[in-house]
């Protein structure tokens, strides 16, 4: 991700979460909407049938009557019936969104080429919003049927009336005055207690002193009771009368719109009355008007309400749209990477890590040729992990570039270069799942495949670990399982050092300070793995092995060493060149093996080994 987008249309983030809705399941989708407009019409209808039932007993028609009755009863069975359905619906729906979005979010998260966007505070904390907010983005769809729902009420209802009396059009504009109030009042009443706050504390501080044991001795010696109560009664008072002048002017604007409200209900029913006096309404649509013209406020309520709701959910809707597009961004069908060349090679890379003072890397250039095993060295900090992350595309250089038998990654399919590429790092995840599955992660088609994981375990060293665990490679691992096993850091990264062994002929393996928490003989042992890996993976004269280490002595066997030192090469060759150069790999070599004793037969090269 290359930085943050710039910020949706007005409706977009809802309308996309409207698409996700139809995209995850559209028959429930489509269900949802049709019986919520058919539940809409429900009022209108039940309305309907009392006034042609209250028409047909002023007229005397029993039979007729009878039959709205019946049919009055079945509106109201079906009514119910569907309600629960479309309850149910809604349900599964919502449930299903939230899943979509979750995945799509894991995905968004996921889907591009580098790891950079982890590291951006901006994009981070986008991604931390929306992951904890995800339930908001399922409800959307929730509101906008409530919209829906309550609009559909509104206007069948309107309709109906205006059939009565035109002028009872202007019902729901009146309808929607005691919710203007509800919200002004809730203003006012919200900003009354903000003001009262800062005296509100002060008093109960003040309560707190002139209660509190503790204080008594010096509040009398000091003769200041009388002031700290006085005190709290003046601030306790001013906070009082400020909240009370918030309450009484929200319930005054309430009941004000309501007054209004109820006039206009009056007004209305009056009409209905004078035109069935006149012989232009029947005693029905009396009735009719009766019944709904007191729902059309709670109907502008509920549409308002889901309005507010939907205003709320849009800043996580538009959330989720920025994300999508910046993944979206990043998203590139490169080239397969080509099969023969010149190897890998850096050209005057240079990278910073954002908001970093200086470069990680600064004009690197190193080649390494196919069927070569390079060893990168250098103090803490140097920028061989960084140098390393770069080789997998985990990051893309700032400057200058990273190719692949002269190919720049970047022009690469990242998904075709990554599936030819096996990586340990420092950092290593511990993945709980059962551990052959940890293992088997590190190459997916085979994540199954108990005797690859058993091999790529022989090749890490870690045999002995299947054997210790209870139930071998089908043991769970880790907290998050009931009865899972919890392995120590040196075993956990065994495992990692595993995963990387998993696919057998990987293009480019790097090993990243696979050893830091392996005891010596382990580690010993482990690097004679690695000298064989290394043959294994550059067997072919096309594979790269690139081991990073502190451990001067154990790559020994590297085709080439690079001496890293504040972002750049310092030096490259042999252990042999490098020793007769005398410089720092010398240097640091002889003072490593005065510590380690290094030339001691047990850390020199495995017999036979090469
Ligand atoms: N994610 C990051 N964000 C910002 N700066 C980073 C990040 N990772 C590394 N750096 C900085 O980049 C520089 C190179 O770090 P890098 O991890 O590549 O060094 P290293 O040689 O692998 O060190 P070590 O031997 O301690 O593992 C260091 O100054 C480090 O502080």
């Amino acid at each position: 991700m290359k930085g943050k987008a710039p910020a949706s249309g007005k409706l977009r983030g809802i309308a996309a979460m409207a698409r996700l809705a139809l995209a995850s399941d559209t028959p429930r989708a489509v269900g949802a909407v049709v019986m919520t407009l058919a539940i809409s019409a429900h009022p209108v209808v039940v309305a309907l049938f009392i006034r042609q039932l209250t028409d047909a007993v002023v007229a005397g028609h029993a039979d007729t009557a009878m039959g709205w009755g019946l049919g009055l009863a079945a509106a109201v069975a079906s009514w119910l019936a569907l309600l629960w359905y479309t309850f149910g619906l809604r349900t599964v729906l919502e449930e299903k969104v939230r899943h979509a979005a979750e995945a799509g979010i894991a995905a968004m998260s996921m889907a591009p080429w580098s790891v950079a966007h982890h590291e951006d505070p901006e994009i981070a904390e986008e991604l931390a919003l929306i992951e904890r907010d995800v339930n908001r983005l399922a409800q959307v769809v929730i509101f906008l049927l409530t919209l829906l729902g309550a609009l559909g009420q509104l206007l069948f209802a309107v309709v109906v009336l205006a059939d009565v009396h035109p002028v009872l059009l202007l019902l729901p504009a009146v309808g929607a005055l005691p919710v203007w109030a509800a919200r002004r009042g809730d203003r006012w009443r919200q900003r009354s207690l903000e003001l009262a706050a800062a005296d509100e504390n002060r008093a109960r501080e003040l309560y707190a002193v002139a209660c509190g044991a503790e204080h008594a001795q010096e509040l009398s010696v000091l003769g200041a009771q009388a002031a700290v109560r006085d005190r709290h009664r003046q601030l306790a008072g001013a906070a009082q009368r400020e909240r009370e002048t918030g309450a009484h002017r929200s319930f005054r604007v309430q009941a004000d719109a309501t007054g209004l409200f109820g006039a206009a209900y009056a007004a209305a029913v009056a009409v209905a009355v004078l035109a069935a006096v006149a012989g232009k309404a029947g005693v029905g649509d009396v009735l009719l008007t009766i019944a709904l013209a007191a729902q059309v406020t709670g109907q502008v309520t509920m549409a308002t309400d889901a309005v507010t709701q939907l205003v709320r959910a849009k800043a996580t809707a538009d959330r989720y749209l920025r994300i999508a597009a910046l993944a979206d961004g990043d998203r590139t069908d490169g080239a397969e990477p080509p099969e023969t060349g010149d190897g890998l090679a850096l050209h005057d890379v240079t990278f910073r890590y954002k908001d970093a003072a200086r470069p990680a890397l600064d004009g690197v250039n190193l080649r390494v040729e196919g069927g070569q095993t390079l060893a990168v060295v250098g103090e803490n900090g140097a920028g061989k992990t960084t140098l390393a992350k770069l080789m997998c595309r985990l990051y893309d250089p700032d400057g200058g570039a990273v190719t692949w038998n002269g190919a720049p990654l970047s022009t690469l399919d990242p998904e075709a270069w990554r599936s030819q590429v096996s990586a340990a790092y420092q950092d290593f995840v511990r993945f709980e799942v059962t551990a052959g599955h940890t293992v088997g992660l590190g190459d997916l088609p085979r994540i199954d495949d108990t005797g690859a994981a058993r091999t790529a375990l022989r090749k890490a060293d870690g045999e002995r670990l299947e054997d210790a665990l209870p139930d071998g490679l089908a043991t769970p691992l880790g907290r998050s399982h009931p009865e899972g096993t919890e392995l120590s850091t040196g075993q956990w990264q065994k495992l990692a050092v595993a995963r990387s062994m998993m696919r057998e002929t990987p293009r480019l393996l790097v090993l990243d300070e696979p050893t830091a928490s392996l005891d010596a003989e382990t580690e010993y042992r482990l690097f004679q793995h690695y000298a064989r890996a290394s043959r294994e993976v550059t067997r072919d004269g096309r594979g790269i092995v690139v081991i990073i280490t502190h451990r001067l002595g154990s790559v020994r066997f590297a085709d080439r060493i690079a001496v890293m030192e504040r972002g750049t090469v310092a030096e490259t060759g042999t252990h042999d060149e490098l020793m007769a150069a005398g410089g720092r790999y010398a240097r640091l070599y002889r003072t490593q093996a005065e510590a380690y004793r290094l030339d001691e037969p047990q850390h020199a090269e495995p017999e036979g080994e090469r």
